[in-house]
């Protein structure tokens, strides 16, 4: 009879969790299966395709949709079937892939994660400028090649010790790499819209209030700016013709920050040495893009908040922004453009 009343308040208590539209999520691998456990534990979850076999019965219940940054089915198609939605909880910083005033206007509130993915970020700015510099890539296919035979005199990489890294963007990210940067004896120039003189002065990173300063005096230049209408296109050919023919352009910000025809262009004529990208557009580069067969291009495909721990903190987040909007309280993490 206990047994009986146990089973029938886990069953009041799961129909009184709100419904969420849970995008991605669902049997990638078991890592995403974990994921999504942690919200059944606040949610009852839809996935997408479930919501697409029968949206008149799925549609109407859901009041959170979670989602990972760009995901093709957010648009206004979708949210013609969501009439109850309050909010869309996006992983991730970064929601220049969502519509934010016309999310809104439909009365849906916008979410991101902020504060939580700095450090993964700024690990795999510097394992990209690393691995760039060093060749590491390319040494792990000579030694998995038996016919190579490896000379001394071959990979021959660019000191990182002691070299110039110029950092676009001194947010939460570029302050996270200037910090990794400096345990690496690099000196540090930064360039942000603002000037942040204690920032500057913990991690040893001067300012260069112009770009192009930076981009002349630097051997890496680092990309971590938010995507906006200032920043997109930033680097063309005038400013990669700036750059050090010896220079690495790293980008662990947005692809449209960087001009990618000028980009390949600077690549094939040696008007920088190389490139690191954690992020192109679009993502990913169709197999036929010239980035892709370019010997000097490292490209990863945008892996720089995928760690477990920072997922995990993500959704946290974004599980709590939704019960937040769920319950008509103010949402910790809401976009406000
Ligand atoms: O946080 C972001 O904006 C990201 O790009 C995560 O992938």
């Amino acid at each position: 009879q206990y047994n009986l009343i146990k089973m029938f308040f886990q069953q009041v208590m799961e129909e009184e969790k709100p419904w969420a539209l849970v995008l991605e999520l669902k049997g990638e691998n078991d890592y995403f299966e974990e994921l999504s456990d942690i919200v059944k534990q606040h949610f009852q979850i839809i996935y997408y395709q479930e919501l697409l076999e029968n949206p008149v019965r799925h549609g109407p219940k859901i009041q959170a949709l979670f989602s990972w940054n760009f995901h093709p089915a957010v648009k206004p198609s979708l949210f013609r079937l969501l009439p109850s939605l309050k909010v869309v909880a996006s992983g991730g910083v970064g929601t220049d892939h969502l519509d934010v005033p016309l999310i809104n206007s439909l009365g849906v509130k916008v979410a991101n994660t902020p504060g939580v993915s700095s450090d993964s970020t700024a690990d795999l700015a510097m394992g990209l400028l690393l691995a760039s510099a060093r060749q590491i890539l390319e040494g792990h296919k000579i030694a998995l090649d038996p016919m190579t035979i490896h000379l001394p005199q071959t990979l021959i990489g660019t000191e990182v010790s002691g070299s110039t890294l110029g950092i676009i963007g001194m947010g939460d990210v570029g302050y996270k790499i200037a910090q990794r940067s400096k345990g690496f004896d690099m000196k540090i120039l930064y360039h942000n819209r603002t000037r942040s003189e204690e920032d500057g002065r913990t991690v040893g990173a001067t300012y260069c209030e112009s770009l192009d300063d930076l981009l002349m005096c630097s051997d890496f230049v680092m990309l971590a700016v938010k995507l906006t209408p200032e920043t997109t296109g930033l680097i063309g050919h005038r400013e990669l013709s700036l750059m050090k023919p010896t220079a690495t352009l790293i980008n662990v910000s947005r692809g449209q920050v960087v001009d990618q025809d000028a980009l390949v262009e600077a690549l094939r004529s040696g008007t920088i040495c190389a490139a690191a990208l954690d992020v192109t557009y679009p993502e990913p580069l169709p197999r036929d893009h010239p980035l892709l067969g370019l010997p000097n291009v490292l490209i990863t495909p945008h892996i720089g908040v995928n760690t477990y721990n920072t997922k995990s903190r993500m959704v946290k987040k974004m599980i709590e922004n939704a019960l937040a909007a769920v319950k008509g309280l103010p949402i910790p993490n809401e976009v406000i453009i």
